[in-house]
């Protein structure tokens, strides 16, 4: 065991009532918005296939071409309330927004760059009108803030000089600053969801990540930090040289989920951030140059997620004009159709301890009233839905949350497995199905002796 100054600050899950809230919301939406939506992916009549938010890099632009493009920055069908009502009727409970990504270009008037949103042709603070129509339709907003910083001239990937020492000390002056201003200025926000801390510069100051933690926190307590901002003591991330968590949950999956049978992940608070095409946060012009998950791809990944006791973040990437592109307006729609009724097994819910992973589909189970769900993405050729309960427990009653009244047919057919029998219908979305379990402490089934 090391002794660290900068590794994780405590263990086990939070369990105060801000962090009860982050976990119970479960489903968000995340934004990526800034400049990079101006070129969407395109330079000089060339399409680039790799994440539009790179452009910059992908199309060797510098600074001060693209810096340029804050002067066309003019959203002028920007809505905030027509983005959070759809949020809202997708079932969302929370929103992580871009403050400023890796260009640098921050969309609140920051007073300590000019090369923020106050110095555009739209010049308003579209932080400030986001948290205000979000929060008034009842959802949380978090802060995501890129430490890597492509225009900050003190920027730096790594330290190897003095020089590199004395600059990137007064880039992390600016950068503590920056989220200051955002903890101070914008009261309500719940989270701060930390990108572009994995560059050496920061490895090597492991005790910044954890001061702008601590600073945060005593701004705004409450507010929920993720790992990807913390380096220990030896420049571990996420986990410390021990293995111990840093942050309030853990954020390292991104465009990936743990498998189903991971039970590592259910011992900790997790999110996963998700790109509805195959990695793509920043919008690009073309829709389609990758494979674009369905809304019932995306339905599955949420269930997953929550009966691994993971948050989902799904990403949207408005266009330059301010308007949500209409093949993630239709997703967000379906996906919100399915949350109408089936949000019951969502929010609040997490884990089902102890049941085993079911061919069928997931459980999810309700953090307090211990209600348990069976989400069913697979139905098999028998219609039998087999599952297999823990030992002792049973299930005494079976009914489809949409449908209470249509009954399920449950049979006990040997010790720790019930089948339910499903009506001859066919069913086009995921349903959920409520277990009524009892304890069975008499034992009614003879093993076989082998
Ligand atoms: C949450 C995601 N993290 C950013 C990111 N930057 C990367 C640099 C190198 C490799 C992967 C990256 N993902 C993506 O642009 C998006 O903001």
């Amino acid at each position: 065991k090391k002794l660290l100054k900068y590794g994780a600050q405590y263990e086990g899950k939070r369990t105060d009532a801000a962090m009860q809230k982050w976990r119970s919301n479960r489903f968000g939406q995340f934004i990526h918005w800034g400049l990079y939506a101006i070129p969407g992916g395109e330079w000089k009549g060339k399409t680039y296939t790799y994440a539009a938010e790179f452009l910059k890099s992908s199309a060797h632009i510098p600074n001060s071409t693209w810096d340029s493009l804050q002067y066309q920055f003019n959203p002028v069908k920007f809505d905030p309330k027509t983005w959070a009502k759809m949020a809202k009727k997708m079932g969302v409970k929370y929103m992580t927004i871009t403050t400023k990504h890796h260009e640098g270009f921050c969309l609140w008037p920051t007073q300590y760059t000019k090369f923020n949103i106050g110095n555009t042709p739209y010049k308003k603070d579209i932080i400030k009108a986001l948290v205000d129509a979000y929060n008034s339709e009842g959802i949380d907003v978090n802060f995501y803030y890129s430490v890597l910083d492509w225009h900050h001239p003190d920027w730096r990937y790594d330290i190897k000089t003095k020089e590199d020492s004395i600059a990137f000390s007064r880039y992390l002056t600016f950068a503590q600053n920056q989220l200051k201003e955002l903890a101070e200025n914008y009261p309500s926000v719940k989270g701060f969801w930390f990108d572009g801390t994995w560059d050496q510069s920061i490895k090597k100051n492991g005790w910044w990540t954890l001061q702008v933690e601590q600073m945060l926190k005593s701004i705004r307590p409450g507010v929920v930090v993720n790992s990807r901002l913390r380096a220990d003591d030896y420049g571990a991330r996420h986990f410390d040289s021990n293995g111990k968590m840093m942050g309030d949950y853990e954020s390292g999956y991104e465009r990936r989920l743990p498998s189903p049978t991971d039970t590592q992940v259910i011992h900790r608070d997790w999110e996963a951030c998700m790109t509805i095409p195959e990695n793509q946060w920043g919008y690009h012009k073309k829709w389609d140059i990758s494979y674009t998950k369905t809304p019932l791809e995306l339905i599955e990944m949420l269930v997953q997620t929550t009966s691994l006791g993971g948050n989902f973040l799904l990403n949207f990437g408005p266009k330059p004009d301010g308007t949500i592109r209409i093949e993630e307006q239709q997703i967000a729609e379906h996906i919100g159709n399915w949350m109408k009724i089936n949000s019951a097994a969502i929010y609040n819910a997490g884990h089902a301890k102890g049941w085993p992973r079911q061919d069928w589909g997931y459980f999810t189970q309700n953090e307090t009233t211990g209600k348990l769900y069976a989400v069913v993405f697979n139905i098999p050729i028998s219609g039998i839905l087999k599952i297999q309960t823990l030992e002792g427990i049973t299930i005494s009653k079976a009914s489809f949350l949409e449908k209470p009244d249509v009954p399920i047919t449950v049979k006990e057919i040997a010790k720790k497995q019930v089948n339910l029998y499903l009506p001859q219908q066919s069913f086009s979305e995921p349903f959920v199905i409520i277990l009524d379990t009892i304890n069975e402490n008499k034992n009614k089934y003879i093993d076989a002796k082998t």
